[in-house]
């Protein structure tokens, strides 16, 4: 009888011990399914970062390749200065100088603004022999320190970079050809379209190739470019510019011209 109890006991006991080792075995086996699922969430995270970096590093590629596409172009407009050793004190900035707050010289392809712009900074007529290709940026020195002018290339694909620039700049001097009558009511209206962009920036209007027997005289290039309609809140001035012989003194209303965006550009900064 005690035998029994004793075996029935055993028994038990050995039932339990195999519950015990089966339970055991379910675990290892739940333990190793959820590491198989940690391994591939882990999996499938790395593969998403690495195809992100993969997209951020295209975005950056593409990005550079446009914007090493528009340096060219603008260093292209440096080079063909250079060529025609026009480029002395030019520059081809990307950006605007931190500190130094840019004297925009803007107007249509062929109005001047090179030549005016070389012969400001020697005193000496300097006539430029090739059309601004992007952007052609001068310093000139005075006697309280330096000013930097950024010319923009008149031509249609550059006018459209000028409204950018207009917010950062000092003054906006506007070279007109007094002389091509036909081109005044586009220069008029580009005119317009500038100031009206900022509604403050000191204008100074300068009516050149005054030496032409066909130049309009500054009260008719006034009236082409309604000078009356800029405002009376901004600071305008018109002058009469001419260049004629490469190497001569520049005339005295040049000069004058000279000293007063000096002065203006004191007085703005
Ligand atoms: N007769 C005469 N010719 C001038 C005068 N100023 C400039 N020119 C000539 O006009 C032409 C155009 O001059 P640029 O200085 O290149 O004109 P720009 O406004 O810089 O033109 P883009 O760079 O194309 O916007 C050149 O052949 C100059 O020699 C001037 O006062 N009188
Ligand atoms: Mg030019």
């Amino acid at each position: 009888m005690e035998r029994r109890k004793v075996k029935k006991k055993e028994k038990v006991k050995e039932t339990e011990k195999e519950k015990i080792r089966e339970k055991g075995k379910e675990e290892k086996l739940k333990r190793k399914e959820v590491e198989q699922k940690i391994k591939e969430k882990e999996k499938e995270k790395q593969e998403k970062q690495e195809r992100r970096k993969r997209k951020e590093k295209e975005e950056k590629r593409t990005k550079q390749g446009k914007e090493t596409k528009k340096e060219k172009e603008q260093f292209k407009g440096q080079e063909e200065e250079g060529e025609n050793k026009d480029s002395t004190l030019t520059r081809t900035p990307l950006e605007p100088l931190e500190n130094n707050k840019q004297i925009l010289v803007l107007g249509l392809d062929g109005a001047g603004k090179t030549s005016v712009l070389h012969s400001l900074a020697s005193n000496r007529v300097q006539h430029s022999v090739a059309p601004t290709q992007g952007f052609n940026a001068v310093c000139i020195n005075t006697e309280d320190g330096q000013m930097e002018f950024l010319e923009i290339g008149g031509s249609e694909p550059f006018r459209s970079y000028s409204e950018t620039y207009l917010s950062k700049g000092l003054l906006l001097i506007f070279v007109v050809d007094s002389a091509d009558h036909s081109r005044l009511p586009e220069a008029k209206k580009y005119l317009h379209q500038l100031i009206a962009a900022n509604p403050i920036l000191p204008l100074v209007v300068f009516a050149n190739k005054q030496d032409l027997e066909a130049a309009y005289h500054i009260t008719d290039i006034h009236e082409a470019l309604a000078l009356s309609e800029v405002g009376n809140d901004r600071k305008m001035f018109l002058f009469g510019t001419h260049l004629t012989k490469n190497g001569s003194e520049i005339p005295s209303t040049m000069q004058d011209a000279k000293d007063l965006i000096a002065q203006l550009a004191a007085d703005v900064q």
